[in-house]
């Protein structure tokens, strides 16, 4: 935003203070833009609405901050200048399309925060004005993400693909997307560890002036997607002064308690976890397998182990809704109110 190196040692320890201790994401945003119709079957999945539909994008942001999320994280997921071209958009166009993906999540902001002071009321706290701290996370899928085939959920790339090779493929949407407005960077759905590191080295090597959190996925609890320990993944995450919170996210929530407890052996950062509703991805049909999912009721009884275990930001990711948000947000509002 031009304003220069944001402290990041106290950045979510401030903001994590200013919410209440514990900060609400929102849920998964393709399946969302899925319910209002959006037809996602394309290498670019969520990211092909940012062309089609932008009105459905900044809705979307909308549903979510309705539903009390204190984070809103944008489409650009699986939004690349390398995707962007194989459609045959130009360089500058997908340039455009990342940035746009952030001036969405802000005017979605700045409408809810216009309604809010409209209708006024559940910010008056005292005879002020208090506004609910919302910040913007700029998506940065892995490159599983762009591969679109399902590979955020094994992590195994190949040999031929390095830490040079990764560094190369995020660097630009990186740069772009640091620059255009957003508070942090939600690194998600993360398979291994040698995405983290090139995340890591990013970072430093651009100098990005915006913190950023790391997510993996896991497909047993204990390690990442990959095979990679979980243990070595975060402590990746924690030796990286930009780095704000470590976690993980499109997981089932029958793993989430034991990879809080695994990360916490490795750092004291804040641990945000975005869990997905349990159910199976089938890359081949872009489609969900209704198999072994939660409903939110069962999501959110898993809320209390996870505030035990260590984690401070808790969210949805896919094949959760506003509905799940809501449920969380009233779970820990209700909480904080009887512990204090
Ligand atoms: C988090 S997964 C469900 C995203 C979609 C995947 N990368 C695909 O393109 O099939
Ligand atoms: N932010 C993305 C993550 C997919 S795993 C979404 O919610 O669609
Ligand atoms: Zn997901």
């Amino acid at each position: 935003m031009g304003l220069g190196r944001v402290e990041t040692s106290t950045f979510m320890s401030d903001f994590l203070e200013k919410c209440g201790g514990y900060a609400v994401l929102d849920g998964g945003f393709a399946t969302e833009l899925e319910r209002h119709g959006a037809d996602l079957n394309d290498p670019l999945w969520s990211a092909k609405c940012l062309i089609s539909s932008p009105h459905l994008v900044r809705r979307v942001h909308l549903d979510y901050l309705d539903a009390g999320a204190n984070i809103i994280i944008t489409a650009s997921y699986q939004a690349t200048i390398q995707g962007f071209e194989a459609k045959g958009l130009s360089r500058e166009e997908g340039e455009v399309l990342l940035r746009r993906s952030v001036e969405i999540a802000r005017e979605a902001r700045e409408i809810y925060y216009d309604r809010c002071t409209k209708d006024s009321w559940d910010f008056v706290e005292a005879g002020n004005i208090s506004r609910r701290p919302i910040l913007i996370a700029a998506s940065v899928g892995s490159y599983g993400a762009y591969l679109a085939d399902g590979s955020e959920y094994s992590g195994k790339y190949g040999d031929s693909v390095t830490l040079e090779t990764l560094k190369d493929f995020h660097r630009s949407r990186v740069q772009i997307l640091a620059s255009a407005g957003a508070d942090l960077i939600a690194f998600e759905t993360t398979p291994n560890k040698l995405e983290a590191q090139a995340y890591a080295e990013l970072l430093e090597e651009e100098g990005i002036n915006i913190p950023a959190w790391f997510t993996f996925t896991s497909n047993d609890g204990i390690n990442a997607a990959s095979g990679d320990s979980i243990l070595e993944c975060a402590s990746i995450a924690d030796s990286c002064k930009q780095v704000v919170a470590v976690g993980i996210n499109c997981t089932p929530p029958r793993y989430i308690h034991s990879l809080i407890s695994h990360i916490r052996k490795v750092s004291s950062k804040p641990i945000v976890i975005y869990p997905n509703s349990g159910e199976t991805y089938d890359a081949v049909n872009k489609k969900w397998v209704k198999s072994s999912g939660v409903n939110d009721e069962d999501f959110v009884s898993y809320l209390d182990k996870w505030r035990e275990a260590g984690a401070s930001l808790f969210g949805g990711c896919c094949r959760t809704t506003p509905n799940t948000i809501r449920a969380i947000s009233r779970a820990l509002f209700d909480k904080s109110n009887t512990d204090t």
